[in-house]
């Protein structure tokens, strides 16, 4: 499926089991044991660079204790850290995906689902919830009745469908920021052209949490003009995309070897969480009355471009504008990537619409001590693109793992 032209591979079948207590352990099996599987779905041949990936989790410690309905891994091309923690691009496929399938060993609580009402004929959302590596993530999917050949009376649950024509909303795991306008000189083994000849003195920027840590900068901060959208400057050719690219790739291995930066990539409950998994660059505008939407691109994983607005990136910058004065909770904001933008429709509209208090585990504040978080909502549109079946040869080496150009 692709949502705003991200793809989202969803692997329904034929991953290895994987041993844990908790998802996030089964993350780390999966990490030291099948990451040769990991890198075949992703990479060439059968994928390539930019390609992303959800593989389904039927049985997960809040499946099993009724606060989830299926859970999920997402995976992407990074090397050696190839799981990640949350994808709001995919939770918006695979919530269309989880409708639609009737078949009960992908998706065994698929037909408890519609249980909710027994009135199918007026039902308008489903709402299942997504148990992925961050936490648990509720999804809104608009259905429809299957109105295809053969006349069923009355129509019942086998003939839900998900409704292609209205987005798909989630609500993500709390989400906050951990460090606002962080000044940084950028050392000389860090360097980028840009930031050299616009003859930067530092760097403002912010990081905040949404599922997942980003490093959220103004594209004029990394050195490029301040004076057009980052669109208008891709273009008219006043950068690209590449020179973008280069620059992230410095500034997050500067954020990444450097450890004061460390103490911003904290969450208040999970360890596994604190890294940091991309960099999103945005337009020098934001959040004037004037501006009708604001373009990220975000960077992730091994420097993979993400092609829709990144719903956990949404999540962390809804946050981050509260925490600001920017947004107030329960204003909207239209978020776009670069292909939303030029494409002219998939922006994703975000919101914060509740504010949590997550009690810290101890690790760095006292016990218990209130984090303070907002839980945000997020809405998409995803679609089929395909569906694949993969084999490996016995003696094909280039294929086991495949390899990225
Ligand atoms: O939508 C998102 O949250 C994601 N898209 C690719 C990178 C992020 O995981």
């Amino acid at each position: 499926m692709h949502t705003a032209g991200e793809p989202t591979r969803i692997i329904i079948k034929g991953f290895p089991s994987l041993v844990g207590k908790t998802l996030l352990d089964k993350r780390t099996y999966a990490k030291l044991h099948y990451d040769s599987v990991r890198k075949r779905l992703m990479n060439e041949p059968r994928g390539h660079f930019d390609m992303y990936g959800a593989i389904l989790i039927q049985d997960t410690e809040l499946v099993q204790s009724g606060e989830a309905d299926i859970g999920v891994l997402f995976c992407h091309n990074a090397p050696l850290e190839g799981f990640s923690t949350m994808c709001g691009h995919a939770t918006i496929a695979l919530g269309r995906f989880l409708i639609d399938t009737r078949d009960t060993s992908i998706f065994p609580r698929r037909f408890l689902l519609m249980d909710q009402t027994s009135d199918v004929v007026d039902l308008d959302h489903v709402t299942l919830t997504i148990h992925a590596p961050c936490g648990a993530v509720s999804v809104s999917v608009p259905v429809t009745i299957f109105k295809g050949s053969g006349s069923h009376e009355p129509p019942d649950k086998s003939l839900i469908m998900s409704d292609p024509s209205r987005p798909v909303s989630f609500l993500s795991v709390p989400s906050f920021a951990t460090g606002i306008d962080i000044f940084a000189e950028i050392p000389s083994a860090y360097l980028w052209k840009e930031y050299t000849s616009a003859s930067m003195k530092g760097i403002h920027f912010d990081i905040a949490f949404g599922g997942a840590f980003y490093a959220i900068v103004n594209v004029d901060q990394l050195g490029f003009s301040p004076d057009i959208s980052i669109t208008k400057a891709l273009q008219q050719g006043s950068y690209t995309l590449s020179s973008l690219k280069e620059a992230t790739r410095y500034f997050k291995k500067f954020l990444v070897e450097t450890s004061e930066f460390r103490n911003y990539l904290r969450h208040p409950t999970s360890p596994d969480l604190e890294y940091l998994y991309g960099i999103i660059v945005v337009d020098p505008i934001g959040y004037t009355s004037n501006d009708q939407s604001n373009v990220g691109i975000c960077f992730f994983a091994d420097q993979q471009v993400d092609r829709s607005p990144c719903g956990s990136g949404v999540c962390a910058r809804a946050a981050l504008a509260i925490s600001k004065g920017k947004l107030a909770l329960h204003d909207s904001w239209t978020y776009d990537s670069l292909v939303t933008k030029t494409k002219g429709e998939g922006a994703f509209i975000g919101r914060a619409v509740e504010e949590v208090k997550v009690r810290h585990d101890g690790r760095y504040l006292e016990k218990d001590t209130p984090w303070e978080a907002y839980i945000v909502e997020v809405s998409g549109y995803a679609y089929y693109t395909d569906a694949s079946t993969f084999v490996l040869e016995e003696g094909d080496g280039i294929g086991r793992e495949g390899f990225i150009l």
